[in-house]
């Protein structure tokens, strides 16, 4: 399927993309991009969609190397945060333009014999058929600029969709929804997208919509790919400290984990890693109040979020870090409270080619990979 080789994508001396690998081989499957702002995501998005000229490197797709083919020739699916839907056309009229598009990028390849120009009751079928499968079953009438964010960007891939592309990528899809609806359409999205088998590419700089969205995460800092994991084990096993830290990790500490407990300056801790020297990334949720807990910390704030406690804590011989409580704790700034450290709520950097079965899957400078040959 979709292939990229060592793309670099240079302005003048800044190195924008540096040596990126990319492999999506199988439809349905959705790899996320996931990076800070100025990253090099949408570069490497708009470099596969031939919207921007590589410095070095090759995109191909199904071994056809489409690196010199026209935009409009690739037949990709593409999908922005703002949808881009026409204002003045209905749902049914912005999906059918889709179609229309989508059939003469195929017959500009010469794929017109397999993919004719489809009959009025063919197009009609097929959106029918795609409104089905987004969602929107009884809104081809409307117009689109009567639809709430998440139906439009339901629109928005639904034409995208349309003339059945080889490759479908979503550039912050989400991002101008609010939280909760995003979280929900991201679920619909995934689903969407393995019906349609069509292999997928996100560009995201928010973790939550690549964890919801993907089923492999490539972190890109700086225009290179640092680290790919599933979601699972992007946060239980950062590959470094720089990952880690963008991935929201605060504070790290040496360890050596013997038998699935890590010794560190905070006492003894069960982790999932190989045995040997390690480093516990803890994040906002490692650290929790505990009653009789091992450490001592001195609350130096405390912020009161819906789902419980958000502290700094001052802790002798590590430094300040963050902790969490309930709602049912009872703290004061200045306070001295015990806490308990997660293990499960701790990342584990791990050296490279320690052997652990979970580094595998976070190699430093690798190609991003996923579906059916991912090897995980
Ligand atoms: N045409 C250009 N000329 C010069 N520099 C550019 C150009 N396009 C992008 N850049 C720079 O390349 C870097 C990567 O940009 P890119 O848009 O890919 O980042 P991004 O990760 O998508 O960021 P964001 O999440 O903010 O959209 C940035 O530092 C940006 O300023």
């Amino acid at each position: 399927m979709l292939t990229v080789q060592s793309m670099s994508v240079r302005y003048g001396d800044f190195t924008a993309v540096d040596n990126v690998s990319v492999t999506i081989d199988r439809g349905g499957h959705i790899l996320a991009l996931l990076g800070p702002s100025g990253s090099g995501k949408s570069t490497v998005l708009r470099g596969i969609a031939g919207l921007e000229p590589l410095t070095s490197g090759t995109v191909s797709f199904d071994g056809e190397d489409i690196t010199n083919v026209p935009v409009h020739k690739r037949n990709i699916g593409l999908v922005f945060q703002d949808g881009q839907l026409f204002p003045h056309r209905t749902v049914t009229g912005n999906i059918e333009y889709g179609l229309t598009v989508g059939s003469a990028a195929r017959r500009a390849v010469g794929d017109g014999d397999t993919h004719p120009k489809l009959t009025k009751a063919e197009r009609s079928a097929r959106v029918d058929e795609l409104l089905d499968l987004v969602g929107l079953v009884g809104y081809g009438s409307r117009r689109v600029d009567q639809l709430s964010g998440g139906e439009a960007q339901r629109v928005a891939l639904a034409r995208a969709l349309a003339p059945r592309p080889r490759l479908l990528l979503l550039d912050e899809p989400l991002s101008a929804l609010d939280r909760g609806l995003r979280d929900r359409l991201a679920i619909d999205v995934r689903h969407i997208v393995a019906e349609s088998h069509t292999p997928t590419l996100v560009v995201t700089h928010d973790h939550s919509e690549a964890a919801f969205l993907a089923d492999e995460i490539a972190v890109i800092i700086d225009g290179t790919i640092r680290q790919v994991s599933p979601p699972r084990l992007l946060w239980r096993n950062p590959a470094d400290t720089v990952v880690a830290k963008f991935l929201g990790f605060e504070s790290f500490l040496d360890a050596h984990i013997r038998h699935g407990v890590a010794r560190c300056a905070l006492g003894a801790v069960g982790v999932d890693g190989p045995d040997g020297d390690a480093v516990l990334a803890l994040g906002q949720h490692s650290l929790v109040v505990a009653p009789h807990g091992p450490v001592e910390a001195t609350v130096v704030s405390v912020v009161v979020l819906p789902d419980g406690l958000r502290m700094r804590v001052m802790i002798d011989g590590v430094g300040e870090c963050g902790a969490a409580g309930t709602l049912y704790d009872d703290v004061v700034v200045g306070q001295s409270i015990r806490l308990g450290l997660d293990g499960r709520r701790t990342g584990v950097i791990v050296p490279p080619n320690s052997g652990s079965p979970s580094n595998r899957s976070h190699v430093q400078g690798t190609r991003a990979r996923v579906g059916g040959g991912a090897d995980d």
